[in-house]
């Protein structure tokens, strides 16, 4: 049985004269893995600032697991149910490795600031859990024996990990991550490449952006391809990939 996850429809956005956006729209389903590409410039950026409440748009509705939703502000959006990744690396680098997943998880804590000021039983009793909830995230990124490490100490890939970490932390409806594989070499490549995939089998559902065709193309359960802000295509990643309007996208117009 399908289960809709986000149903985005009608998104436009205009920055001054340029239309980055015009009428985009799709549909996730819950366990699927979702891919956003395009060449440079084609509004992907965008898509993902209006989805996850950076950019406001100009016009567009927004369901979120059957409800409608209004991506406002990025903490907002992460309690309604959407984590996300971001190009440039976003953690805490003086914080280690731990804190920085911790802090994903206090979007879904109740103690609030009295109970961490009096450190009141029930604070220290969240607080362990959410540490415990956090090592176990960390394990499960491949991360685990760098907990204690400052986070801005770890390589370009497992700083990539703990950032997923950090959004799974929220205990999303829907991951939203931007270019993961960015700077990262074939070996760390495929290694995220299972990490996205064991995700996906642990029945959580994402939206991948990636420069990486042939990741895109060898994870994702659906693509939709943008070009100068239109979706120019939605399909399987075979359909996509027959698709002619694609591959002139790509290859005909020679270097934009
Ligand atoms: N805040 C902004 N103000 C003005 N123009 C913007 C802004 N953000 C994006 N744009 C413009 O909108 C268009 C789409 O950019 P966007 O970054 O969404 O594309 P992209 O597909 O993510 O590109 P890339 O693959 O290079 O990251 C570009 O022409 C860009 O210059």
């Amino acid at each position: 049985m399908t289960e809709t996850i986000l149903d985005v429809r009608g998104i436009s956005k205009r920055f001054g004269g340029l239309q980055a956006l015009s009428d985009v729209g799709i549909t996730i389903q819950r366990g699927q893995v979702y891919g956003l590409i395009g060449p440079n410039g084609a509004g992907k950026t965008t898509f993902f600032n209006v989805i996850t409440g950076l950019y406001t748009p100009d016009s567009g509705t927004f369901q979120l697991g059957g409800k409608p939703y209004t991506p406002s502000a990025v903490h907002e959006v992460a309690k309604a149910g959407i984590a996300r990744t971001f190009q440039n690396i976003r953690l805490f680098a003086d914080m280690t490795a731990l804190e920085n997943v911790m802090v994903g998880r206090h979007v879904r804590t109740h103690s609030g600031v009295l109970g961490a000021v009096l450190r009141t039983k029930s604070f220290k009793a969240e607080e362990e859990a959410i540490a415990e909830r956090a090592h176990q995230l960390l394990e499960y990124v491949g991360v685990g024996h760098y907990a204690d490490y400052k986070a801005r100490t770890l390589s370009y890939g497992d700083q990539r990990r703990l950032e997923i970490a950090r959004a799974l932390a929220t205990d999303p409806q829907l991951i939203a991550l931007d270019e993961p594989a960015a700077g990262m070499n074939a070996t760390e490549k495929m290694q995220l490449r299972e990490l996205i995939d064991r995700i996906r089998n642990d029945n959580r559902t994402i939206l991948l952006i990636e420069h990486d065709v042939k990741l895109v193309m060898g994870l994702c359960d659906r693509v939709t391809v943008l070009d100068y802000g239109k979706q120019i295509a939605e399909g399987t990643p075979a359909d996509v990939q027959k698709n002619e309007k694609v591959i002139e996208a790509y290859l005909g117009t020679g270097g934009h």
